[in-house]
């Protein structure tokens, strides 16, 4: 394969690793214009999938074949779609490495951070991270792996109203415009929109940091509060993930895009969204572990505010609304008393990013 242009024109079939949610939703999308292979690491979805054509007894359609081998899925597909939580990233990654080679192509639509830490030590033990100690995906696929095409899928996309064919659009961000085309020309449709950015790294840490402000928009709903607390939320939430997209390596101008302001707001705004309902359920007097415990999908926001804490302990930023997060969450402080010190803080410009 020419290196310079990637088109799946032998009609190969794509590859997605992980059937979750948002990997089943956009393997649906995906089986519209071609063969998919999904890769899962249970016996009993690979096998529901390939005997019954159903996942968790939804019915999909015929096209959708399954494995639980990284090294069948790396062989039948040069695209590889991975809809894995970056609890396991890194797992993930590692057990395909041995079967990618530099004709792959990877997109990635996980919306967390991994860490690049010592040996022994984790996110409990390291409580000051500089930035070089944090990885959104496509530096994980860049260091486990001899992939360089890489992309990330980012935006407002509920997998939930993605499934029931609601409209949306999306961002598929690279570097390289081939792969930016190839992610339009598979997803595009009468229903979904797909737009272009070459700043990956902004776009994955849009979709990383709106989590934060999405489980504190949970909270403020859990409260009882109303929609102008929600605009003040959202507002300065964006001011936020702006300084912190920015200080992280990501650019300005993917924040106010779908991803960033786009992707917060609906999060912010919907009970189908897993970190709203965190912070709602905390609003509402349940422990953060009783709420984990009982989770049946990934909260990307809980381990981020974690993440974004310690490397804000190393930086000379300030993001208000997640230290006081991070209080409420893991140092019990009551969510009213966080909300009370944010109307003190002395916010003074309204704009402070142009
Ligand atoms: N759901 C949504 O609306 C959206 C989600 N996202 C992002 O997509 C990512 C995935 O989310 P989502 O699909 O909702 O998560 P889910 O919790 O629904 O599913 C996660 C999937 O990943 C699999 N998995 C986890 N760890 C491993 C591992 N080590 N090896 C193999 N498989 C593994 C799980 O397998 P198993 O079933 O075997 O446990 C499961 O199928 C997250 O980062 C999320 O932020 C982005 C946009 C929308
Ligand atoms: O990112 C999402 C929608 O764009 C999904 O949000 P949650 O992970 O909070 O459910």
């Amino acid at each position: 394969m020419d290196s310079k242009s990637f088109s799946n024109s032998d009609s190969k079939p794509i590859g997605v690793v992980g059937a979750g949610s948002f990997g089943a939703a956009v393997a649906l999308m995906l089986a519209k214009k071609e063969r998919v292979i999904i890769y899962a690491r249970k016996e009993s979805t690979v096998h529901e999938i390939n005997s019954s054509h159903t996942l968790n007894g939804k019915e999909i359609p015929k096209n959708i074949s399954a494995t639980l081998e990284p090294k069948e899925l790396c062989e039948a597909c040069d695209l590889l779609f991975f809809m894995i939580p970056s609890y396991g990233f890194q797992e993930v990654t590692r057990s395909f490495a041995p079967f990618l080679f530099p004709y792959h192509v990877i997109i990635h639509g996980t919306k967390g951070l991994c860490l690049n830490l010592p040996a022994g030590t984790d996110l409990n033990t390291v409580h000051r991270m500089k930035r070089s100690q944090i990885m959104t995906m496509s530096e994980v696929i860049l260091e486990e792996t001899v992939v360089v095409r890489i992309g990330c899928l980012a935006g407002p996309n509920l997998s939930k109203e993605l499934r029931q064919g609601q409209p949306a659009a999306t961002v598929v961000a690279s570097k390289f415009n081939e792969v930016i085309l190839e992610g339009q020309r598979l997803l595009r449709s009468d229903k979904f929109q797909v737009y272009g950015n070459s700043d990956i790294i902004g776009v994955e840490l849009s979709g990383v940091l709106k989590n934060i402000i999405a489980i504190a928009a949970g909270a403020l709903a859990g409260l009882g509060l109303g929609e102008n607390a929600k605009g003040l939320l959202i507002s300065r939430g964006m001011v936020e993930m702006i300084h912190l997209g920015n200080a992280l390596g990501g650019s300005i101008k993917s924040v106010i895009g779908l991803a960033g302001i786009g992707d917060l707001v609906t999060t912010c705004n919907s009970v189908h969204s897993r970190n709203y309902t965190v912070g709602y359920r905390l609003a509402k007097g349940e422990t953060l572990t009783e709420i984990v415990n009982d989770m049946e999908e990934v909260a990307e926001g809980i381990n981020t505010v974690q993440i974004i804490k310690a490397f804000l302990e190393s930086s000379e930023l300030r993001a208000p609304i997640t230290e006081n997060l991070y209080k409420v969450l893991f140092e019990d402080l009551p969510i009213g008393d966080a909300l009370q010190f944010l109307m003190k803080y002395p916010f003074s410009v309204d704009v402070d990013f142009v």
